[in-house]
Parts: structure tokens; C-alpha cells; sequence
């Protein structure tokens, strides 16, 4: 069976990402290549860790106008991600046009309420404090957009997948039982997060950050 994990390589430095990569790849499902590395290696590290020939979810997170969204996944169109991300409080409109726009094979997923806020975050930008509505509000959204998921937390996954049965769900945030959270706010142990209806997991400082990735890679995965 395929690894639901996705790890996440946050880090600016494309030879560790690769060293990391290539440690853990039978442990893993696919790579998940975000902000930080592509800020610093741009399209040409993407393809560059393509050679590993594991599945790529590339993560930027784009939220603009509808027109320079769709621009910006035809300029990523090369790459053929396996799975992008766009922000679902971009609009419908925005996510219609990003799907329009990206490789037939590329799963498009949006990304709800981060998992590094929580009811007071939500509060001081003017939300309701309330995780669980915004993302089942966000996710019926990206739905009728006719994308393929979201990202959400462990904790609303049940509720999402309830109103969108074949829905694709990411979920970070994720952490073993004795992990430490750092920024994440609403966190779940990865075997609490598929079992609530996660699609893939992605899992970074947990790997990334440990003394052996591979142990802590397979620690995980024995746990699934
Ligand atoms: O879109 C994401 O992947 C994402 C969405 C979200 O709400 N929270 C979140 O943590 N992420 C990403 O998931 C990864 C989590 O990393 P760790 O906290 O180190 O496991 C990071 O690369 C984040 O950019």
C-alpha cells in the first residue's frame, strides 16, 4: 500500500532536501515542496528533486485575483505537480480559474483555516471563532468550485468529508503522540487523522527535525 505521508521539506537548502528525501523515500508517499524551498530554488529545484520519481505536492499557497492565480499555475503547468495548493478564501471564481488552469493529472486543493490559528486568531481577523463552521463553510465552497479538496486540521476532517464524501483531504498538523507542536494550534496523531478521513498526511519537522528522519519516518508509519 501506498504511504498516505507526504513530508514536508521546509527548508531552503536543495541538498539536505534531497539527502532527506532520498533517506526516507520507502517510508513516504510523495514530497511536499513549499514556500520556502521554492523561494529559494524556483522551478528549476522543483525539477531537479523530480528526479526522485516520488509524487510532488507542490505548496504555494496561492491567493490573488482570479486572472493572476491562473496565471501563475499556467507558469507552473511544466512542473505537473501532483497536488497544488491555492487558498479557498481566494473565492470561488479564483478556485474555478486555478483548476481551469492546472495539468489534468494535478489535484487542486484549498487551503481552509490554517492549522497554526485557533478560535482566537480566527476572532482577531474578524472570523467567528469557530474552526469547525469556517472550514465546512470553505470546504462546501471549494466544492461547488469543482476543485478536488482542501487542506484542513485532523479535527474538522469528519465534518468536511461528511458534507463531501469523495472529496481529496489534506491534512497537516499533524504529530505523534509525545511530539512537540511548535506553531501548530490544531494538531492530531497521524492514525487519529486518517481514521477521521484524512486523504494524505503531511508531516515535516517530525521527520525532518529528528536525529535519524528514516526512524522517525518508519516510527510513524508503524503507527498507521
Ligand atoms: O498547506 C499546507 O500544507 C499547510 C496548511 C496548514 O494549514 N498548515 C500547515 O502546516 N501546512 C503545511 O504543512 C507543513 C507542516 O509542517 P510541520 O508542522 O513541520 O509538520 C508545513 O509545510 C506547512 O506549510
Amino acid at each position: 500500500m501506498t504511504s498516505p505521508i507526504y513530508v514536508a521539506l521546509d527548508t531552503p537548502d536543495i541538498d539536505r532536501a534531497m539527502a532527506i528525501a532520498t533517506r526516507i523515500r520507502n517510508h513516504v508517499g510523495g514530497i511536499k515542496l513549499g514556500l520556502e524551498f521554492f523561494c529559494a530554488n524556483g522551478r528549476a529545484g522543483v525539477k531537479e528533486m523530480a528526479a526522485l520519481d516520488l509524487p510532488i505536492f507542490l505548496d504555494l499557497k496561492l491567493h490573488d485575483i482570479p486572472n493572476t492565480v491562473a496565471k501563475a499555475v499556467q507558469a507552473l503547468r511544466p512542473l505537473d505537480p501532483a497536488i497544488l495548493t491555492v487558498h479557498a478564501a481566494g473565492g470561488r471564481a479564483m478556485m474555478e480559474d486555478a483548476k481551469a488552469a492546472a495539468p489534468t493529472g494535478t489535484k487542486v486543493v484549498a487551503v481552509t483555516m490554517l492549522t497554526s490559528l485557533d478560535g482566537a486568531d480566527m476572532q482577531s481577523i474578524g472570523l467567528p471563532p469557530d474552526p469547525h463552521a469556517q472550514v465546512e463553510r470553505l470546504a462546501a465552497l471549494a466544492r461547488d468550485a469543482g476543485i478536488d479538496g482542501i487542506v484542513c486540521s485532523g479535527n474538522e476532517v469528519a465534518a468536511a468529508r461528511a458534507i463531501w464524501p469523495e472529496g481529496f483531504f489534506v491534512v497537516p498538523g499533524v504529530r505523534p503522540a509525545d511530539g512537540d507542536a511548535g506553531d501548530q494550534k490544531r494538531v492530531m496523531t497521524p492514525r487519529a487523522a486518517l481514521d477521521a478521513g484524512a486523504s494524505v498526511l503531511v508531516i515535516g519537522r517530525p521527520i525532518t527535525q529528528a536525529d535519524d528522519p528514516d526512524r522517525a519516518a518508519r516510527a510513524i508509519e508503524a503507527t498507521l
